[in-house]
């Protein structure tokens, strides 16, 4: 049997919280042959306690033979002590009318605290994703609070946009989703996103040829993937849950299981690439292997492009100096 791995889940009694702890339990984020120790952390509140306890109740009725523990906790050093892997999905979800950004003040004190207590617990090559919002702005503030840690492991989920546009650009197409590949969004979790299928192929012929329609890319399928929360938020009455919790499967399934040579979506921060200033945790194309991510270079950038990319970063970097206030 192999050494458990610890994964450390925040929020676990919430909505994504309840979609995810059961399929990473069951195998399906880190391999059907892996054990895992669950660490929960929620409010230390008597409400989401409870909550989190008969969560817990629930793990323990499933019998998975992959689950060699479970801790529920209130405290952060308790559940980042050791973690081998944390999802950072703690934070309050917005409402109809609200933007994603309207959350930063409130959920921003949230990443402080954690990247704090992880640079202090975690284990020193601790996979940070971080998918409570606005994702990229609080990845940023855990990554600049956790300055023992390598800033490389610090991540936001973007691949629920990339899995929506995968589906958008499937159906438009007359394609099956899992033979796209060369698929990317680029940078905010937010409706600046820039989903690009310039270089989206399936069974090597390109997408954007096939389709062959500007107006649908530029009015229908970027607004379409950008908006997508929105749309859920509005049809559901509350955020997207199980998609979001089957984006995170998939963001460490392949960050840790390699993607085989495919692009995927990972907000990671950056290295300077294609002029976005070093640190800021922007989507890219990445390509994953033995545990690491390497950013796609030398993607070529349009003019479109480039004015999407331009809008969606002005927005990032307006995020930051937002709560620069809280970094000092
Ligand atoms: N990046 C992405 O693609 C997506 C991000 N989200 C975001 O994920 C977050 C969670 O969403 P839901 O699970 O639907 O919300 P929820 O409200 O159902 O659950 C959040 C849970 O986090 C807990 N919590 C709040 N602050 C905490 C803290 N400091 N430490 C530990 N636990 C804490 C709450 O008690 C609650 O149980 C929201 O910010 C939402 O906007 C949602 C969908 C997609
Ligand atoms: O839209 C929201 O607030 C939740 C989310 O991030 C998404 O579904 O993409």
């Amino acid at each position: 049997m192999k050494t458990p791995v610890r994964v450390a889940v925040t929020g676990a009694a919430g909505q994504i919280g309840y979609a995810l702890l059961f399929r990473i339990a069951s195998g399906e984020m880190l391999g059907k042959e892996q054990p895992v120790i669950l660490q929960l952390l929620e409010l230390p509140i008597d409400k989401a306690q409870a909550a989190l306890k008969g969560v817990i109740m629930e793990l323990e009725d499933c019998a998975f033979p992959l689950l060699a523990d479970v801790v529920g906790t209130d405290d952060p050093e308790v559940a980042f002590k050791d973690a081998d892997i944390a999802l950072l999905v703690g934070a309050r979800p917005r409402g109809p009318g609200m933007e994603r950004k309207d959350l930063l003040l409130e959920n921003a004190k949230i990443f402080t605290a954690q990247g704090a207590a992880l640079n202090k617990v975690a284990s020193r090559d601790v996979k940070v994703l971080v998918v409570g919002n606005p994702a990229n702005t609080n990845a940023y503030i855990a990554m600049k609070s956790a300055p023992d840690l390598n800033p490389r492991n610090f991540t936001a989920m973007l691949r629920l946009d990339h899995n929506r546009a995968l589906s958008q650009l499937a159906t438009k197409a007359g394609v099956a989703v899992g033979d796209i590949e060369g698929l990317i969004v680029w940078g905010n979790h937010s409706p600046t996103m820039y989903p690009d299928y310039r270089f989206a192929t399936a069974k090597g012929v390109n997408l954007k040829d096939k389709v062959n329609d500007a107006d649908w890319n530029a009015n229908t399928f970027i607004p379409q993937v950008g908006k997508r929360g929105a749309a859920i938020i509005e049809a559901r009455g509350l955020s997207s849950a199980a998609s979001a919790a089957n984006a995170a499967i998939d963001h460490i399934h392949d960050w840790v299981l390699g993607s085989n040579g495919k692009w995927v979506t990972m907000g990671v921060p950056s290295d300077g690439s294609y002029g976005i200033p070093e640190g800021v945790i922007f989507g890219f194309a990445v390509t994953t292997e033995n545990g690491e991510y390497t950013l796609v270079k030398d993607i070529e950038v349009d003019d479109f492009s480039q004015k999407a990319i331009d809008k969606t970063l002005a927005e990032l970097e307006e995020e930051r100096s937002g709560v620069a206030h809280l970094l000092s």
